[in-house]
């Protein structure tokens, strides 16, 4: 059975941590012990405060589940280390030096790196980005202003431009637009809207290309712990460690 290290252990680390068939959470990691430990009770993998001892233990695959910051202090050393990683934070990879780097360390050391689709859906076809024209692809994500950690009391534009810029300054909000980024090839046009009648995080995808058009709307169901991330997150890294050894692998 393949064996888990979480690093960074709080909202999506313990969605997953209750749904652990098919594979076995073997070791966890996060600057805060108790949520650590949390984990731990939940699943009997070992707790860890220091990443240099966490990275040690027996693990075929780390999935970060932290933030930005996490990508950029910790991947290259998974990568090292032997491990696979699934990154959740993707906007890390929105700074094309890290991701230069982390795709010749996965290279170097046969290991491969796993974005998952994260908070939206269509990711998988929209790798055609990378065959054949697309003219336009825009993202438009609006959330409740408490996620975006803002205060308004009517639908407000934050932000309108490039998604490295949007993922700069909302790195906790916007990583599916780097997600869309890297599937496609393409850079990626972002609205951010504040809604404050709003509860779900709705994504809107509008794509043009040689292939026809595409639209698509995603109206996700806030975790519990964190409305900021969508529990769609937390399943979609649950089913791509699942499919990990299926032998039919679904999907472009
Ligand atoms: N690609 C996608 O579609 C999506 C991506 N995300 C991203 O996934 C990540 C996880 O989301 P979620 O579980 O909701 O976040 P949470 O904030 O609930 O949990 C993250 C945990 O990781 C810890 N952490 C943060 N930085 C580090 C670090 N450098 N080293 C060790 N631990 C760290 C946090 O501690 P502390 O609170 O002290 O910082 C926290 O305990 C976020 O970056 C989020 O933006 C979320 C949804 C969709
Ligand atoms: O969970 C979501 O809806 C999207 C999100 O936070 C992100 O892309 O960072």
């Amino acid at each position: 059975m393949i064996k888990v290290g979480l690093l960074g252990c709080g909202n999506v680390a313990h969605v997953i941590a209750k749904e652990t068939e098919g594979f076995s959470i073997k070791a966890c990691f996060d600057l805060m012990p108790r949520r650590a430990e949390e984990i731990s009770k939940l699943t009997g993998a070992g707790s860890f405060s220091s990443f240099e001892e966490f990275i040690k233990e027996d693990l075929d695959i780390v999935v970060e589940a932290a933030s930005v910051t996490a990508v950029h202090e910790f991947a290259r050393e998974v990568l090292e280390n032997g491990k696979d990683i699934v990154i959740l934070s993707v906007g890390a990879l929105a700074d094309p030096g890290l991701k230069n780097e982390l795709k010749d360390t996965a290279k170097r050391t046969g290991r491969k790196i796993y974005i998952p689709s994260g908070a939206i859906m269509g990711l998988d076809n929209l790798k055609i980005g990378r065959i054949s024209n697309i003219s336009k692809l825009l993202l438009r994500t609006t959330k409740n202003p408490r996620s975006l950690g803002i205060e308004t009391d009517k639908k407000t534009m934050v932000f309108s431009g490039r998604a490295d810029e949007c993922i700069r300054q909302f790195p906790k909000n916007i990583n599916v637009a780097i997600a869309l980024e890297l599937a496609t090839g393409h850079d990626v046009e972002v609205e951010l809207w504040a809604d404050p009648d709003l509860q779900r995080n709705t994504h809107e995808i509008i794509v043009e290309g040689d292939f026809g058009n595409f639209y698509l709307k995603i109206e996700n169901k806030p975790c519990p712990d964190n409305p900021a991330t969508s529990y769609l997150a937390a399943l979609s890294i649950i089913t791509l460690l699942r499919n990990l050894e299926e032998p039919i692998k679904i999907g472009t």
